[in-house]
């Protein structure tokens, strides 16, 4: 089970909602991902043209708790707005903190992070903040009291998996709230990867949109999550240098 704050989760995937070909194949792909948490850009909620379609309205919000992000924020206060705008339309009061500092690579500013996330915790928010793989900034996070921290594979939708294992084994191994690891997840290998190194889960979003079957690779993301989880639960075996035989020496007739 995955807790974060007061509620629990059975599914450790968290699906982003952003760039599916249709609203059918984005609730197809929600359904077959297995996702409880969905998080969304709570700029594309449509609050000032709600003629507009809006991809909530084609999921049963019953069986989802909804994660808002503020994308497009470049500042702390700018992050506190729009997870404000988020509360106040009575969605959640989970907020995934996100504020860019760098256009290109969209990798996040840790300093306005860290004030962000101060604030909303504050304002009684439940924060999980979207990060750079950084032990120390991660450890002042959840000194702070974040809820979860949620550590960068790599950079927004580059599909490039895990860069920096070692920084991000760093994070998990000192960490006592959640790592989620966050963005930048190309392929189930990825996801594997992550959990069997012990993250407690995933947040996604272009790996499963942009494939050329999004319903299959959401599956393929949900069962490498539920393999990789299985298989860190179990403990791996140890890497040895040389041949070990596999079946029992003991009792060989020699000549
Ligand atoms: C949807 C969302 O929150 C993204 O900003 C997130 O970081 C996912 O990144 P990928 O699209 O690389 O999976």
């Amino acid at each position: 089970m995955l807790k974060i704050g007061d509620k629990t989760f059975q599914s450790r995937l968290m699906l982003g909602t952003g760039k599916y070909p249709s609203f059918e194949i984005q609730k197809e792909a929600v359904e077959a991902s297995g996702a409880e948490i969905l998080t969304f850009a709570v700029r594309r909620m449509n609050i000032y043209e709600p003629s507009q379609p809006n991809f909530l309205e084609m999921l049963d919000l019953s069986k989802y708790t909804l994660l808002p992000n503020t994308a497009g924020a470049k500042t702390a206060e700018e992050a506190v707005r729009i997870a404000k705008l988020a509360k106040a339309s009575g969605l959640c009061d989970m907020i995934k903190v996100e504020v860019i500092g760098d256009d290109k690579t969209l990798l996040p500013d840790p300093i306005e992070t860290l004030k962000a996330s101060e604030m909303l915790l504050e304002e009684g928010f439940i924060v999980l903040p979207y990060t750079s793989d950084d032990v120390v900034l991660a450890k002042k996070l959840e000194e702070l009291g974040v809820h979860a921290i949620m550590p960068g594979a790599s950079p927004i939708g580059s599909g490039q998996g895990i860069v920096n294992p070692l920084n991000l084994s760093f994070i998990i191994e000192q960490a006592n709230i959640p790592v989620i690891v966050d963005a930048g997840i190309g392929s189930p290998a990825d996801c594997a990867l992550a959990m069997e190194m012990g993250a407690d889960g995933i947040l996604l979003n272009t790996a499963v949109s942009g494939a050329k079957d999004p319903v299959k690779m959401a599956k393929a993301m949900k069962l490498a999550i539920e393999a990789g989880r299985l298989g860190y639960e179990a403990g791996r075996i140890p890497k040895k240098r040389y041949a070990q035989a596999s079946s029992p020496t003991e009792g060989m007739l020699t000549t």
